[in-house]
């Protein structure tokens, strides 16, 4: 029986020293991205680098290009857009390689994504934890009570008071965050490496979101599952990354440790987007990453 912390443990490459630091599980190196359509590039030259455990946040207002540099790392960007420059590895292999049947295989057991709205990620008339135990049942080839069991267990690790209950529930009799949870576990069900989290628990109210932060941060922490974690809001990012990119109209216009770029921020704009979102408790979260 593998249980899921075992499945999401960190694995070390083949021959490496055990003190050598884990390699990037994902890299992007100045990936630029275009709109056919509109003949214009949308995000100009991102780079960052991902260990396991580790985690990098993406700031930036609506329309900086934030969801589309998460969607090339997943391999689903929109019709019209593509990426134009620079590269995406995920575990050393560079996507753009990449067969349809090779992208099946990745996601889900290495790089995963929840995003906002998880209600529209739901089938209203199927139970949440049948609708677990199907991904589980895909993606491990598990039988209909080992997938059942496996969903309760998932449930339980995503803090769920009374996993056996949600099991058995549909999306609307559950709240907001109970549904964003729900996703979050599904989108672990297979172990991935790595979760992208965009605007995750924007939709959610500040107690909630920081209940799900913290559940991440200990499942980054105890799994040594790598997130990138995309928010409007630098709160979130300074509560759960080590690293952030502060992202204006597709160009990185600050990139550094969290603690340093937000609390001494060097571009105009990034000061803009903390001063923003100071009355809506950034203090708080700041000094969570004093305390690391
Ligand atoms: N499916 C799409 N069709 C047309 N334009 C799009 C599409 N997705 C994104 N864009 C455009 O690409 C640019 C970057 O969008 P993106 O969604 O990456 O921004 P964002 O920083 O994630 O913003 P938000 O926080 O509002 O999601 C925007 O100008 C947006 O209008």
């Amino acid at each position: 029986m593998t249980t899921v912390s075992e499945g999401l443990l960190p694995r070390r490459a083949p021959g490496a020293a055990p003190d050598a630091p884990a390699p990037p599980v994902l890299s992007l190196r100045d990936v630029r991205i275009g709109d056919r359509a509109g003949d214009r590039e949308i995000v100009r030259g991102v780079s960052f680098e991902l260990a396991p455990g580790r985690a990098v946040g993406i700031v930036g207002e609506s329309g900086s290009g934030k969801t589309l540099t998460c969607r090339a790392a997943l391999g689903i960007l929109p019709a019209h857009f593509e990426v134009t420059g620079g590269s995406i590895e995920i575990d050393g292999t560079d996507i753009a390689t990449l067969n349809p049947a090779r992208w099946r295989a990745l996601r889900g057991t290495t790089i995963s994504a929840v995003f906002q709205d998880p209600a529209s990620y739901l089938n209203p008339s199927i139970r949440v934890g049948a609708q677990i135990a199907e991904a589980v049942r895909a993606k491990k080839g598990l039988r209909r009570r080992e997938a059942h069991r496996r969903a309760v267990e998932l449930l339980r690790t995503v803090r769920l008071r009374d996993p056996e209950l949600v099991h058995g529930s549909y999306p609307h009799e559950l709240s907001g965050g109970m549904l964003q949870r729900v996703l979050i576990a599904a989108a672990i069900a297979a172990g991935p490496r790595i979760l992208v989290a965009d605007e995750a628990t924007t939709a959610l109210d500040v107690t909630v979101q920081a209940e799900i932060l913290d559940m991440l941060a200990e499942l980054r922490e105890r799994t040594g599952l790598a997130l990138v974690v995309v928010s409007h809001d630098p709160a979130v990012v300074a509560r759960l990354c080590d690293e952030v990119l502060v992202l204006r109209e597709g160009e990185v216009v600050e990139q550094g440790p969290t603690h340093a770029v937000l609390h001494d921020p060097r571009h105009e704009y990034t000061r803009l987007l903390i001063a923003e979102h100071e009355q809506y408790g950034l203090d708080r979260f700041r000094t969570t990453g004093e305390d690391t």
